[in-house]
C-alpha cells in the first residue's frame, strides 16, 4: 500500500515513511492511494478474534513494509498495558452500546493508537538510527496519551502544545508530571485552535522540518487514523456475532480524527455494515452546520465542559473533503486556500452525499450535564461529558438500526463536570488520584511562532554530524 497526499504534490509513500512524514510535506494530509475492502466471507473469520488478532489483520491491508511477526508484537506490547483483556468492551446501557475506548494508562481512546504508534516510530528508528522530535498540540487528552507512548524511550524528545488553563486541571497534570528528560510540555496562551496552526506552521517550514526531524503525534498521522479503525470494526463484529447486520456509531467529535476512522472502517466493509455516522459536537458547531447544511464557517472557540472538543478547525476534515472530491486535489486545494483566506466554505453541493455518511447534532452545555445525570440515574453508569454529547446526539439522531456509542474518556478526569452532574466526584482510580502531590513542569508561552519555535530549538534531539 502506497500512501499520496490530499493536495497532491509528493509521490506516494510506503507506509513507513508516511508514518514518519506526518503532516504530508505540500502541506496536505496523507491517505492511502485506494481503500481496501473487506468481504463478508473474510468478516466471518474474524468474528471470533481478539482485539489483537484482528487489529494485525486489518493493519496489515495498510502496511505491507514491516513484517507480519514484528507487527505483530508492536501490537501485543501496545495493548499489554491496557486493563482489560478485551481492550475496548463493550456495554450494553438501556438501547445503546457503549463502547468504552478508556481502558489506557492515560483513561482517554488516544492511547489506543498512541500506544501503537509509539511502538511504531520505534522500531523504525531502530531501523533507520537517528532521532526524532515529535512536535504537537493537544485540547487535552492527545498530549498525555502521546506522552505516555513515548516517555523515556532513546531517540525520541516530545514537545507538546496546550492550550493554557482551558484543559481540565487532572488532563494538564497528566501531562505536566512526567517528568522525564524527553518531555517537554508547552501552555500557549490562546486555544487548541492557535496550538494546531503552530504546529502545522512548524511542519510546514521544511528547512526546519528537516533539520530537526520532526514526527507528528496528532491524527494529522495516518497511523493515528489506521489504528482506531479497528475498534470500529471490532465492535461492529460483537454486534454482528448478535444479529445485528447493521449498525450506526455516535462519535463526540473534535479534530475530526475519530470520525475519519470511522468513515474509513464504514467504506472497508461491506455496504451497509456501518450504516450512519452520528457526528456529535458541543457548542462549537462548525461540523454539525456542515453536516446539516454545509455551511462550513468557523467561528471563535467556545470554551465548554468537554473541553478536548473546543476546535472550531478540524484538521481531518481535509481528509474527508478530499473524498468528497472524488481525490481531485486541485478543487480540494482550491478550498482549502479560500478557507484559509475566509475562513468559510459553501459545501451545501454534497449535501445528498455527506447525509450518506453522517447525521448529527450539537449539543449545549445544559444538555451535556442533564445527560450526565439522566443516564446515571437510569443505568447507574457514569458517563464522560465527551461520551454524553455522544450519547445526547445518538439519542436525538437514532433510527431503527442499533448505535454503538463511543466512549472516549474516564469520568474521572472532568470531576468538576461530574460533580455538577451527579453532586459527587467519580471514584477516582489510582493514577490519577496521586496527580496533584507530584511535581509538575510546563514551560507558559505566547501562541507565537517564534516563540515556540525558540523552544524547541533549545531542546530539540540533533540529528548526529549536525
Ligand atoms: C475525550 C475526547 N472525546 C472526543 C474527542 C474528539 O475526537 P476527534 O478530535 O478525533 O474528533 C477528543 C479529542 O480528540 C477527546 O479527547
Ligand atoms: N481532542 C484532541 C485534539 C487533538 O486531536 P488529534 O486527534 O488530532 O490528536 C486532544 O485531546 O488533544
Amino acid at each position: 500500500m502506497r500512501y499520496i497526499s490530499t493536495r497532491g504534490g509528493i509521490a506516494p509513500l510506503p507506509f513507513q515513511d508516511a508514518l514518519m512524514m506526518g503532516l504530508a510535506r505540500d502541506g496536505g494530509l496523507l491517505v492511502p492511494e485506494r481503500l481496501p475492502s473487506v468481504s463478508e466471507a473474510t468478516l466471518e473469520q474474524w468474528q471470533r478474534f481478539s482485539y489483537q488478532q484482528l487489529a494485525l489483520e486489518l493493519l496489515s491491508l495498510f502496511i505491507d513494509d514491516i513484517g507480519r511477526q514484528t507487527l505483530n508484537e508492536l501490537i501485543e506490547s501496545a495493548y499489554a498495558h491496557f486493563d482489560h483483556p478485551q481492550v475496548t468492551p463493550m456495554r450494553r446501557q438501556g438501547e445503546l452500546f457503549i463502547l468504552e475506548l478508556f481502558h489506557g494508562p492515560t483513561l482517554a481512546f488516544k492511547d489506543v493508537a498512541l500506544q501503537l504508534l509509539g511502538n511504531l516510530f520505534t522500531h523504525v528508528l531502530g531501523q533507520r538510527g537517528g532521532c526524532m522530535n515529535i512536535l504537537g498540540a493537544t485540547s487535552g487528552d492527545t498530549g498525555s496519551a502521546a506522552i505516555a507512548g513515548v516517555r523515556g524511550k532513546p531517540g525520541i524528545n516530545i514537545f507538546i502544545l496546550h492550550p493554557h488553563g482551558r484543559t481540565s486541571p487532572l488532563q494538564a497534570l497528566q501531562m505536566t508530571t512526567v517528568l522525564d528528560k524527553n518531555v517537554f510540555n508547552i501552555a500557549v496562551r490562546g486555544s487548541f485552535d492557535d496550538a494546531q496552526a503552530i504546529v502545522k506552521t512548524l511542519f510546514n517550514d521544511l528547512a526546519f522540518r528537516d533539520r530537526y526531524c520532526l514526527g507528528a503525534v496528532n491524527s494529522i498521522n495516518w497511523a493515528r487514523i489506521l489504528a482506531q479503525v479497528v475498534y470500529y470494526v471490532f465492535s461492529y463484529l460483537k454486534l454482528r456475532g448478535l444479529g445485528h447486520r447493521s449498525v450506526d456509531f455516535a462519535v463526540p467529535t473534535g479534530n475530526f480524527g475519530d470520525i475519519f476512522a470511522g468513515f474509513v472502517a464504514k467504506n472497508l466493509l461491506p455496504r451497509g455494515c456501518i450504516q450512519r455516522l452520528i457526528l456529535a459536537t458541543n457548542a462549537n458547531d462548525i461540523l454539525t452546520r456542515f453536516v446539516k447544511r454545509g455551511d462550513y464557517s468557523r467561528s471563535q472557540v467556545i470554551p465548554t465542559s468537554s473541553p478536548s472538543m473546543d476546535i472550531q478547525i478540524a484538521s481531518n476534515f481535509e481528509r474527508y473533503l478530499y473524498y468528497l472530491h472524488d481525490g481531485d486535489s486541485a478543487a480540494l486545494r482550491a478550498d482549502m486556500e479560500q478557507f484559509a483566506q475566509s475562513g468559510c466554505l459553501d459545501l451545501s453541493r454534497f449535501r445528498a452525499r455527506t447525509a450518506e455518511d453522517f447525521r448529527s447534532h450539537s449539543v449545549s452545555e445544559d444538555e451535556t450535564i442533564a445527560t450526565i445525570s439522566e443516564f446515571y440515574q437510569k443505568h447507574a453508569y457514569l458517563l464522560d461529558p465527551h461520551t454524553a454529547v455522544g450519547v445526547r446526539a445518538a439519542m436525538a439522531c437514532r433510527e431503527e438500526r442499533p448505535v454503538i456509542c463511543l466512549a472516549t474518556a474516564h469520568p474521572a478526569k472532568f470531576v468538576a463536570s461530574v460533580q455538577k452532574a451527579i453532586g459527587r466526584e467519580a471514584p477516582m482510580p489510582p493514577q490519577l488520584a496521586e496527580l496533584a502531590h507530584r511535581e509538575s513542569r510546563c514551560e507558559v508561552l505566547d501562541a507565537d511562532v517564534e516563540a515556540v519555535r525558540n523552544f524547541v530549538v533549545a531542546h530539540a534531539l540533533q540529528k548526529p554530524g549536525s
